[in-house]
């Protein structure tokens, strides 16, 4: 059985944490993500560690943003751990994110368009044109233009974003949530098989996963609620909008 087009968001504390989440949810996901808490705290190693013995792709989530200088030299250090895909922020310009592409060839850039936790106040706040479907729109057409070979966007978006940016371009959706669950600090958020019929090629789910008793259970129920939707079209409704922790 082919595993499904999940990454797994490895936000745990420590390493000793990720590596068993990551053992236990292998055997049902294409994908690990390793994040930001996590790559700050072990640096390199923790690449290996949670890649282990199996044949899992690794996402590392940095979400580079700074002068494109500085981004080519950061993504050419992490290039040499072969990452199957790394983040940088579509809102650092067209130049930052060619200079990540052309400094990790073998690896995927995906440019991050409107951070899933920003809803359209948040973006009237800080200044950006919205609603945010329009800002995802622009920033997804200006990191493609730049040579970004996939996008980080809601679910919410991705069937938008796919008809701007066509078949060839790799849509990676956060916010991500099983009907029922909490929401938590997202704010654009669908359950993973409206996020599959939108279009999204991976689905990064966190802490539905993570903080359930039996992580490795809750990602094979939502890679065999995922494969059915393949076979039978979706059937699952949006996620509510809970405060409560799972
Ligand atoms: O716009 C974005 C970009 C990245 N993320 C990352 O995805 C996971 C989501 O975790 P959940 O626990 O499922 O909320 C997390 O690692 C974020 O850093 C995102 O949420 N939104």
């Amino acid at each position: 059985m082919t595993s499904a087009p999940i990454a797994v968001a490895l936000d745990a504390p420590d390493l000793e944490t990720a590596a068993r989440w990551a053992t236990l949810v292998t055997p049902h996901v294409s994908t690990v993500k390793v994040g930001l808490e996590l790559y700050l705290r072990y640096g390199p190693d923790v690449i290996a560690s949670v890649r282990g013995a199996s044949r899992v792709q690794v996402f590392l989530d940095l979400k580079l943003h700074d002068i494109p200088a500085t981004v080519r030299g950061a993504a050419r250090a992490v290039a040499r751990l072969k990452p199957a895909y790394l983040t940088v922020h579509a809102a650092g310009g067209a130049a930052m994110i060619r200079e990540a592409v052309e400094a990790a060839p073998a690896t995927t850039i995906a440019a991050v368009t409107v951070l899933t936790s920003l809803g359209d106040a948040d973006l009237a706040a800080l200044g950006i044109a919205g609603p945010a479907p329009d800002a995802v729109r622009r920033l997804a057409v200006l990191a493609v233009e730049a040579g970004a070979q996939a996008l980080v966007c809601s679910p919410q978006e991705a069937a938008a974003v796919r008809a701007e940016v066509g078949p060839g371009i790799t849509l990676i959706t956060p916010g991500v949530r099983p009907a029922g669950a909490a929401v938590q600090d997202q704010a654009r958020v669908a359950t993973p098989e409206e996020a599959l019929a939108a279009g999204a090629d991976l689905l990064v789910i966190g802490r539905p996963i993570t903080g359930a008793p039996d992580p490795g259970a809750a990602a094979a129920a939502i890679a065999t609620a995922l494969r059915r939707t393949s076979v039978d079209g979706p059937a699952g409704t949006s996620a509510e909008t809970s405060a409560e922790t799972p």
